[in-house]
């Protein structure tokens, strides 16, 4: 029993065992369930935790970035804006209170927007808050009555102090202070208009619209149209008209006072009556602009939602003293036209068939004055002493010219005889390209060279002369005529302008004897064949020398005389010596008294301005169209390129003549100067003098061209040491040359299939008799001497001594020689009229020359060697 009891016992006791053993299984593995779920939730808690922090971190980034480009993009918005509203409210219609000045308006430019505070939006730098109001809106202000006087306060400085003097009229409708509201304002003078006077107060701008109406051909424009319509000088000045009303106005405004404010404000804007009205009701209207202000905050029409927060108020002492400085200036009259005011709504529409007519100026009341050219008057004198302003007038002119007729119209010849270089602006710089497309022709610094002015003249007897024939082909009297004739041909009117004159006129010589009569000629016949002369003087004796001529002076019938002029004018009319600075007498009448107007000059000084106009003309010129020719007594020609063998030896046969070319020719044309070498007695050059750069010059220009010209030989023949260093550079660039340095040597005849040319560097050191046979019978046998000889009696030295002839010498080139001490190599007794001049020479080529003609010595190596 006991044993069964024990075995029962050990049973249980296993079977507990056993139950204990599973319990604490499942207990194990429940608990590592429980751990492994609890691992499991940590790491989705985990990963929750990093997902939101990496969704967190996005977010941010995503944020940033678009933050980021929202601020860029606000930015840069705000920038554009910002520039916009500057060129928008440019000068005193923008600028802060602290840097106010007054600004004038650009010429042809209209009336822009206002500022009265600035915008602010979020972080964003403030924009300018603008309104419009000139040309476009009134203003109707509603607010809290000093944050609204404030308002209308800085808006009127702003439009007053961004338009010319005397371009506004103001007045003030203020009944409760009798114009104390906008005291500051006083010394303009505005119409200030007090208690029961509104009801005039509107009549009278109803009437001044009807008349500007009418003045308008009876129509309106329409805000687009007064937006798009190019602006011209303002002829009545804009009225601006402020009403502060108090209650009893609107109480006591009858029906027909209201009827009339609803007109004004319907067509007000477009007559030039603006209204800036606080205390009274405006109907609506695409010309109201209504503004609310409160706590300093105002909402326009204009500007949206947008919310400007308002500038302070103008500080009374500026206002005053604008008002004062503007005051005096109205008082002084509209400030003198500008160059820019001269120009035309549209470039080269004039056409010159009848006559050319351009301002040059404008008259105390503003009108703009234009001086014609033309069958009558058909040319011009302006006189008037040093400084008066003549090179201003001239350029005034030009440039009103130049911007009306184009270069199919107008050609300009341009000469200055002062020194200078005043026409040089209308030809290509080193440092501008551009050019005015009319100019044919500028001479600068020419006053020592006198013959370039009669060759212009020569140039223009000659036009003068083709066009007499067109016309005589044509059957037709005059340009008109013959333009309707030959509506194909190119017929421009030419306008030649020469300053200071009197210059080539000086000196009783030849030049001044053919330059009067070329000048008489161009002056009688260039009337009718479009030719027009316009000579400026300071110098009352230039004015006499053409008073000598009657029938010269007679034709220059437009006289302009600058302040203290003399004699331009007739001798009764003392019209010159009573007009202030800058100012103009015009006289179509040959200066009778009773015909003068007075014209206020523009400052037509300034290069930039006129680089700028010059560029757009010059952008508009046909494609091909030559430059001007350029001459400047200053600059030395260059050899041109052409003119030089490049080191190669030319094969075409060199023809029974070729020409040695010695310098420039001081014509129009800027031809080289050529001295033909054929086969006959006495084909040899001589240089004669001392200036020994320029005796190497001639010779090498000279060697050069006929080298280029086809095969040849040289004989370089140097025998002064200053002269060696150029001769050697020429023995070098010669394809054929033999060179001899000791005197006595190189005059031996070669016998040569080719043209032989000996140069002679100091022939007179040579003293070869040999020399003297080469010169006499070289020439038949092509072999020609080209020698510089120091001095007139060396060369006669060497051609024999005294009662020697110069016959073998058949031309000269004659540097620092007077005209005396070359009469035995001239044909007329005491030799040819010759003073000499730095870089000039006198070429005399016996078988062509009647007399000799000056040339300049062409510059042949750039780096002066
Ligand atoms: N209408 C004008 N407005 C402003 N400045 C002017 C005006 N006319 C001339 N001037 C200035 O006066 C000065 C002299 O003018 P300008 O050179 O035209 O005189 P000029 O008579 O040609 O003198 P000169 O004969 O000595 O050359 C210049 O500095 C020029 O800029």
């Amino acid at each position: 029993m006991g044993s069964q009891r024990n075995a029962l016992v050990a049973v249980v006791r296993q079977e507990l065992a056993e139950a204990r053993g599973s319990a604490r299984a499942l207990l194990a593995a429940a608990e590592s369930a429980r751990g492994e779920a609890q691992n499991r939730r940590r790491l989705v808690r985990d990963a929750y935790t990093t997902c939101l922090n990496q969704l967190a971190t996005a977010r941010e980034v995503a944020r940033d970035d678009i933050q980021q480009r929202y601020r860029g993009d606000a930015t840069r918005l705000a920038g554009h804006l910002r520039g916009l509203a500057t060129s928008s409210a440019t000068g005193a219609a923008g600028a802060p209170w602290r840097l106010w000045s007054p600004s004038e308006p650009d010429p042809g430019s209209r009336p822009g927007l206002l500022r009265i505070g600035a915008i602010t939006f979020e972080e964003i730098a403030a924009l300018p808050g603008l309104i419009p109001l000139l040309d476009a809106v009134h203003l109707h202000v509603s607010g809290p009555s000093p944050q609204v006087d404030d308002l209308i306060s800085g808006v009127l400085l702003r439009a007053l102090g961004s338009t010319r003097a005397g371009d506004v009229h103001l007045t003030v409708y203020d009944p409760e202070n009798l114009g104390g509201t906008l005291a500051p304002f006083a010394p303009l003078n505005p119409t200030f208009v007090g208690p029961g006077g509104l009801g005039s107060l509107l009549d009278d701008l109803a009437e001044h619209i009807c008349r500007v109406h009418e003045s308008l051909g009876g129509q309106y424009p329409s805000l687009a149209e007064m937006a798009t319509a190019r602006p011209g000088p303002r002829l009545e000045p804009w009225r601006l008209v402020v009403l502060l009303a108090d209650r009893a106005t609107s109480v006591e405004m009858t029906t027909t006072q209201r009827a009339q404010l609803d007109r004004i404000v319907r067509t007000g804007v477009a007559c030039g009556v603006h209204l800036v009205v606080r205390g009274l009701k405006l109907d609506d209207d695409p010309t109201v602009e209504r503004i609310v202000v409160r706590d300093q905050i105002a909402i326009c029409d204009s500007l949206g939602n947008l919310e400007v927060r308002l500038d302070p108020p103008p500080p009374p002492e500026r206002i005053a003293a604008f008002c004062r400085t503007t005051a005096e200036r109205t008082q002084d009259g509209p400030a003198p036209a500008r160059l820019a005011d001269l120009e035309p709504a549209k470039y080269w529409s004039e056409s010159s068939q009848h006559g050319l007519t351009a301002p040059i100026g404008d008259s105390t009341d503003g009108t703009l004055v234009e001086v014609p050219l033309g069958d009558d008057p058909p040319h011009a004198l302006i006189g008037g002493p040093s400084g008066s302003g003549k090179t201003n007038l001239i350029y005034t002119w030009l440039g009103s010219l130049a911007t009306r007729y184009g270069p199919e119209e107008l050609a300009l010849y341009l000469l200055d005889f002062k020194e200078g270089v005043s026409f040089a602006r209308y030809t290509p710089g080193p440092r501008d390209p551009s050019w005015l497309p009319q100019v044919r022709l500028a001479g600068i610094n020419v006053n020592g060279d006198r013959e370039f002015g009669l060759a212009m003249l020569r140039h223009l007897g000659e036009e003068l002369r083709n066009r007499a024939q067109a016309a005589k082909r044509h059957d037709a009297g005059k340009l008109s005529e013959l333009r309707a004739e030959d509506p194909a041909g190119h017929w421009p009117r030419i306008v030649a302008v020469i300053d200071e004159f009197q210059v080539l006129l000086a000196g009783r010589d030849a030049v001044a004897d053919e330059a009067v009569d070329l000048l008489e000629d161009l002056a009688r016949r260039g009337r009718s064949q479009g030719i027009h002369l316009v000579l400026a003087s300071q110098d009352v004796a230039g004015i006499q020398a053409l008073w000598g001529r009657p029938g010269l002076i007679a034709q220059f019938t437009l006289r302009i005389a600058l302040p203290k002029a003399r004699r331009i004018l007739a001798d009764d009319n003392l019209a010159a010596a009573v007009i202030p600075r800058f100012h103009a007498v015009v006289n179509t009448e040959s200066g009778m008294s009773g015909a003068n107007r007075i014209v206020r000059l523009p400052d037509a000084g300034d290069r930039t301005a006129w680089r700028a106009l010059q560029r757009r003309l010059w952008r508009d010129r046909e494609p091909g169209w030559a430059e001007p020719r350029l001459f400047d007594g200053d600059t030395v020609p260059r050899l041109p390129a052409f003119l030089r063998p490049s080191g190669r030896t030319p094969t075409d046969d060199v023809g029974s003549s070729p020409g040695a070319v010695l310098g420039e020719r001081i014509d129009v044309a800027a031809q080289p100067a050529r001295l033909r070498l054929g086969r006959m007695p006495g084909r040899n050059l001589a240089v004669l003098g001392t200036r020994t750069e320029e005796a190497c010059a001639v010779l090498a220009a000279a060697a050069l061209s006929l080298a280029a010209q086809g095969p040849a030989h040289f004989s370089v023949i140097c025998l002064d040491r200053d002269a060696s260093a150029a001769a050697k550079r020429l023995f070098a660039e010669l394809p054929s040359a033999d060179w001899y340095d000791t005197p006595g040597a190189g005059f031996t005849p070669q016998s040569l299939t080719v043209p032989h040319y000996v140069l002679g560097y100091a022939m007179d050191a040579a003293r070869d008799p040999a020399l003297k046979r080469m010169l006499t019978e070289g020439p038949e046998h092509r072999t020609h001497v080209l020698g510089w000889w120091r001095s007139v009696p060396r060369l006669r030295d060497d051609l024999g001594g005294a009662g020697a002839r110069f016959d073998t010498i058949g031309a000269w080139v004659a540097l620092d020689v007077q005209g005396g001490d070359l009469t035995p190599l001239y044909p007329q007794p005491g030799g040819p009229v010759w003073y000499p001049r730095p870089r000039r020479a006198l070429f005399f080529d016996r078988s062509v020359h009647r007399t000799p003609e000056v040339i300049i010595p062409y510059e042949v190596n750039h780096d002066h060697t």
